[in-house]
């Protein structure tokens, strides 16, 4: 009789965890491979400079649905959750390549339009788009860019350089995309119920911006360098502070605190989120897609960091033992998830 092949379910791993599991036996056998898989980027050493190289890939009916994506939007958020990684690295973009499975329901108007929005994103982030490929798709339209950065071999920051007590920092505020994804996803069920065709999106615009037309952190990376902070760790915020401050203590073998009151959530998200009935701090803590960077700091710098604008201090490194915690303004300590956006 055959012997039953053992099926483990992937959701038993999780995403973090089946990528751990692909990856964990493969040793690097080049010496220009400064950092392979465990970090926003992987990094390579050319001459006196680091590359940094970067894939993010979206799928149809996972990271965005049709029925309420622009296809220029689409193709300009494709560009911008890529170069957010190269921005996390410290470092500065300079090329991409673009990889598209096409369905047949698409026609060469609709390629154009995403093309438009990749086309508008390498102009305002200034990278050249050097090359792709193409197929044809039975499951929907797939969009895999890969973005090329260089930097200094100084200046790259990693996830796993925190410090116990360094300071923990946040540009801009959270949640928003979250709840812009929710008043779309409501819409298209008012259509898909009444066939109304028209969607109540006045009054929403700063949380549709943030899901549907998102920018990278490139003006807290400048900053910080004109300023003269060098992150000790960072990483950018696509999964949710959760998740992301989880990767930082895993990589840099450190815990952390952080002051749920000192989150910064946007007005225009807390009014979303009262209307939908949707808690402000669930969605800012593990909605993703903000793209904000989350980076620490060393305490010497506190005085650069408060005299720059959008950005927070919102907690501080511990040592590992003590774990990774959200402290509500009631003293309660909460532990903090690294949910993968995917739940497999
Ligand atoms: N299938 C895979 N095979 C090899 N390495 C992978 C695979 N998937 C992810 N990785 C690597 O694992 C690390 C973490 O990837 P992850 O996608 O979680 O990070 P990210 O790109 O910052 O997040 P996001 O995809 O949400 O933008 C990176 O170094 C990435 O290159
Ligand atoms: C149709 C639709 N469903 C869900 C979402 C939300 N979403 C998609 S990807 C992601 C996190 C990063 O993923 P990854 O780690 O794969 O890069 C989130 C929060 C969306 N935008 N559109
Ligand atoms: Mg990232």
């Amino acid at each position: 009789m055959a012997e039953k092949r053992k099926r483990t379910e992937i959701s038993t791993l999780g995403e973090f965890g089946l990528i751990e599991h692909l990856t964990k036996g493969f040793k690097s056998l080049q010496k220009s491979t400064m950092k392979g898989v465990g970090d926003d980027a992987a990094v390579i050493a050319v001459g006196e400079k680091l590359m940094v190289v970067t894939t993010d890939l979206l799928l149809e009916g996972i990271h965005f649905d049709l029925t309420y994506t622009p296809l220029q939007h689409l193709g300009y958020k494709a560009v911008v959750v890529n170069l957010s990684d190269v921005y996390a690295m410290n470092a500065t973009p300079t090329q991409i390549t673009v990889s598209i499975g096409v369905s047949a329901k698409l026609a060469v108007e609709d390629l154009d339009e995403l093309y438009a929005g990749i086309q508008m994103a390498c102009e305002h982030y200034g990278v050249d788009m050097v090359g792709g490929d193409t197929s044809a798709s039975l499951t929907g339209l797939t969009i895999s860019i890969t973005a090329i950065g260089e930097a200094p071999k100084e200046s790259i920051t990693y996830r796993s350089g925190a410090q116990v007590n360094d300071l923990i920092c946040l540009s801009g505020d959270l949640g928003a995309a979250l709840m812009g994804l929710q008043i779309l996803e409501r819409e298209k069920q008012v259509f898909q119920q009444t066939g109304l065709e028209q969607p109540q999106l006045e009054g929403y615009d700063y949380v549709l911006k943030r899901i549907l037309k998102p920018e990278a952190r490139v003006g807290t990376i400048e900053m910080l360098k004109e300023a003269g902070i060098k992150p000790t760790s960072m990483i950018d915020i696509s999964d949710g502070l959760s998740s992301e401050l989880r990767h930082i203590c895993k990589e840099s073998g450190v815990g952390c605190r952080v002051y749920l009151e000192k989150i910064p959530i946007a007005a225009e998200t807390f009014k979303v989120c009262e209307e939908l009935n949707f808690d402000a701090v669930t969605a800012a803590l593990n909605g993703g897609e903000d793209y904000e960077m989350l980076f620490t700091i060393r305490q010497e710098d506190v005085e650069k960091i408060h005299g720059l604008s959008g950005v927070d201090v919102i907690g501080h490194i511990t040592g590992a033992s003590t774990g990774a915690f959200l402290v509500t303004p009631d003293g309660r300590d909460i532990e903090l998830q690294a949910q993968g956006w995917v739940d497999c």
